[in-house]
């Protein structure tokens, strides 16, 4: 029998963290979940919900049982519904809403901000109003340097993590000093964060990946296989990339954590809100049927639109994205979507194509289309 004995993980962040106020805005699965990240990683969190009887169920009986059944959240965990009350001393605020209520979250919680505190973004949305990433919203709300925002990433599905199963994330920001700070403030035994400065990257690692996971649902419900699958997750990481670096973001990012990571996880777990909405809808539930269903945010189908507006503007093709929302909108049946479509040419093109200009590749899709409607 061997001698050696099994390396047991330890954290000195507990110590590193030691004093260190949080709040968490946000009391959702994810929220939730995060806050307890922090705690375990030996900060001083409190957390934010909307509604006083889910507060009281945090502080009092330390459980989440609408989003986190089953699971017990760290004793030193508080939580509360004043504002004011969570973001007393915060020097960092973890914001865990959904996208489209973000903007009116900040404005609402900005008179009890420490003018020094730094704001990370755990959402993977972008504003349907604005097209802008949560960093941006976050930035144009309160008028605050980007040195000051930063956002959380990676294949990171919140029932999981709660169960402290081992995951990795990354912790962005302009500034590296900051993006270490926020990463050693989430560093659990459990949880391991990296860091980089790719802001744009690693948002929208979040944001793509989720459009991707709504195909892949969409063609699970259909009833295809595993080469269905891994063609549209192969060419949608394609995409996501070609997307990612017209808007400014470091390729290499979209091929970790906070892309390749984050799209294996949400194209493979049942766990998933945005792969469950697009299985119920490739089933043939309506977009109502399926939002009733499902009770949780599933960020994908708000982004489809405002990703494809800037997709057009910086003369980009999604034909993945683009199906998403023919299925979506009831131009497309559910069983038309797939890799077949996903080129527009006469003649066989190369597999990757990675940054070279396409000109007319829009319009032929456009046309491609018009062919193919349900
Ligand atoms: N659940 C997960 O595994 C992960 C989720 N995320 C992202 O985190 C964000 C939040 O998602 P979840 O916590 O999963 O969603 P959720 O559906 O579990 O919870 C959403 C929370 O937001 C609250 N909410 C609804 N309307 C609100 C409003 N007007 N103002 C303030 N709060 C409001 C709800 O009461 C609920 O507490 C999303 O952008 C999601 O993409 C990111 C990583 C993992
Ligand atoms: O972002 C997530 C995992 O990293 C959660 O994905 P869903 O929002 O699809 O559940």
């Amino acid at each position: 029998m061997s001698t050696r004995s099994i390396p047991v993980v330890t954290s000195s962040n507990g110590t590193r963290n030691r004093g260190r106020k949080v709040a968490v805005i946000g009391s959702g699965s994810w929220g939730t979940t995060f806050a307890k990240v922090l705690s375990d990683a030996g900060c001083d969190v409190t957390v934010w919900a909307r509604r006083p009887e889910v507060a009281t169920e945090i502080q009092v009986a330390k459980r989440n049982s609408q989003y986190l059944p089953g699971i017990n959240l760290p004793k030193s965990l508080k939580a509360t519904d004043d504002l004011a009350l969570a973001l007393k001393g915060a020097q960092l605020v973890f914001l865990a809403v959904p996208s489209q209520t973000l903007r009116q979250n900040l404005l609402d919680l900005e008179p009890f901000l420490d003018r020094r505190s730094v704001l990370v973004s755990l959402v993977k949305g972008v504003e349907q109003t604005t097209t802008m990433r949560m960093s941006e919203v976050i930035i144009d709300t309160l008028d605050i340097g980007p040195e000051r925002v930063g956002v959380i990433s990676g294949p990171n599905i919140a029932l999981e993590i709660a169960k402290e199963q081992p995951t990795g994330a990354v912790a962005s920001c302009v500034d590296l000093q900051v993006a270490q700070e926020i990463a050693t403030s989430c560093s659990a035994p459990y949880f391991r964060t990296y860091v980089n400065t790719d802001v744009v990257g690693t948002e929208l690692g979040g944001v793509l990946k989720n459009l991707i996971a709504l195909a892949i649902g969409i063609v699970d419900g259909v009833g295809y296989g595993e080469n269905t699958k891994a063609a549209i997750i192969t060419r949608g990481l394609a995409e996501m990339t070609e997307f990612a670096v017209a808007s400014g973001a470091d390729p290499v990012t979209l091929s970790g954590l906070a892309g390749l990571g984050d799209l294996i996880a949400t194209c493979q777990s049942p766990l998933s809100r945005n792969n469950t909405a697009g299985r119920l809808i490739g089933q043939g539930y309506s977009q109502e049927e399926t939002r009733e269903q499902m009770q949780q945010t599933a960020e994908g189908i708000t982004s489809v639109p405002p990703v494809l507006e800037l997709a057009h503007e910086r003369g980009i093709v999604m034909p993945i994205v683009e199906q998403v929302q023919m299925v979506l909108s009831g131009t497309m049946a559910p069983k038309n979507l797939g890799p077949h479509l996903a080129t527009e040419d006469d003649v066989p093109r190369p597999e990757l194509r990675l940054g070279v200009p396409q000109p007319g590749r829009w319009e032929r899709f456009v046309n491609l289309m018009k062919g193919k409607s349900a």
